[in-house]
């Protein structure tokens, strides 16, 4: 698979702290240079897929003690190669505690591409024209549950102790890192009221850009139609207010409400008189073609007999 395959593509700057040119260093068992001290650093990377070459400085022990200036020099011998070697792009890792390393790869015409807790990637773009290296992240993703009692047509509501006071809401959050829509509705109801649930499907999703609790990034808030398992509510002081089974009429009707749980209630209405296969994308797990890994795709559910009458599985 030749699009997940990345060729190790080794290279050396050979370089002292005072300019002088050293000889080769000795070849480690992968085939690159090993480092030497500050006198006679040289850095490793890896070539991308379409031509661009990443720096781990995590792997750059003798890097250790290495001051600014002198990693400057370094990394300006490294650039003036990849340009001669027709690289498209340079990647460098920095963990956190190499950060006195970004100023001088920041002089440099590195800018910062992402952050996690632990260390930063920077980014210099080499080829022809403007960079077409792709940005970061761009949403968070957060998930609520429409916790739904068709036997006693309630449905789990709860008011934001921090935002929109005297608001009623479904119970949601954040999605944790690799975590599926289904798992974080269900985590997030149960944290904040106590009631255990299991996910039926997806509702909706609002897009909302320079969201304020997104970092000034784009929001993704889906609602998802969850079947109760538990009904005794113990819910999480910090978070809420309040939280209640509220009956799903006069959720659908009262002013103290988002527009969007609103929606969803006379939503949640019409799937209760004319079926929840009207109002359901309904999720199903797929192997992805290419990669090995698996995938939950989200849709309305064809009719049986369209299905049989395209041959469908
Ligand atoms: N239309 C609706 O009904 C609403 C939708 N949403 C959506 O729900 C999702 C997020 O749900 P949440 O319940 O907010 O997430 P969440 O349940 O994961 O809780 C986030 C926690 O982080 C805390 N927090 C957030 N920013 C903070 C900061 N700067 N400093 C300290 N603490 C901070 C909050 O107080 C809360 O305890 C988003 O997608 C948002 O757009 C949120 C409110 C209403
Ligand atoms: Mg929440």
């Amino acid at each position: 698979m030749w699009w997940v395959r990345r060729t190790s593509y080794w290279f050396s700057t050979l370089l002292d702290a005072g300019g002088a040119r050293l000889g080769p260093g000795r070849r480690t068992a992968s085939g690159g240079l090993e480092t030497r001290g500050s006198c006679g650093a040289e850095l490793q990377g890896e070539l991308d897929r379409f031509g661009g070459v990443s720096v781990h400085l995590s792997r750059h022990h003798t890097l250790h003690g290495l001051d600014a200036a002198a990693f400057r020099r370094l990394l300006q011998a490294a650039i003036q190669r990849w340009r001669s070697e027709g690289r498209i792009a340079a990647w460098l890792h920095i963990p956190i505690l190499q950060s006195h390393f970004i100023a001088p790869a920041a002089s440099l015409g590195f800018c910062f591409h992402h952050a996690k807790p632990h260390s930063s990637t920077l980014t210099l773009w080499l080829g022809e024209g403007p960079s077409r290296l792709p940005g970061y992240a761009t949403h968070q993703v957060g998930v609520a549950g429409a916790v739904f009692d068709v036997s006693t047509r309630k449905v789990l509501v709860v008011q934001d102790r921090n935002k929109l006071k005297n608001m009623w809401k479904f119970p949601g959050g954040l999605s944790e890192p690799g975590e599926d829509i289904a798992d974080t509705a269900v985590r997030e109801v149960f944290e904040e009221t106590g009631v255990k649930s299991e996910f039926r499907s997806l509702l909706s999703i609002r897009q909302q850009h320079r969201s304020p609790g997104a970092f000034g990034m784009s929001d993704m808030y889906l609602v998802c139609r969850l079947q109760p398992r538990s009904f005794t509510i113990n819910f999480c002081q910090q978070e809420c207010l309040k939280c209640e089974w509220i009956d799903l009429e006069n959720l659908a009707r009262t002013k103290h409400t988002t527009p969007i749980t609103s929606r969803v209630a006379r939503l949640l209405l019409y799937g209760l008189r004319e079926g929840f296969d009207k109002i359901d994308l309904s999720m199903e797990e797929l192997p992805a073609v290419y990669t090995g890994l698996f995938y939950k795709l989200y849709h309305r559910e064809l009719p049986e007999s369209y299905k049989a009458a395209m041959g469908a599985d």
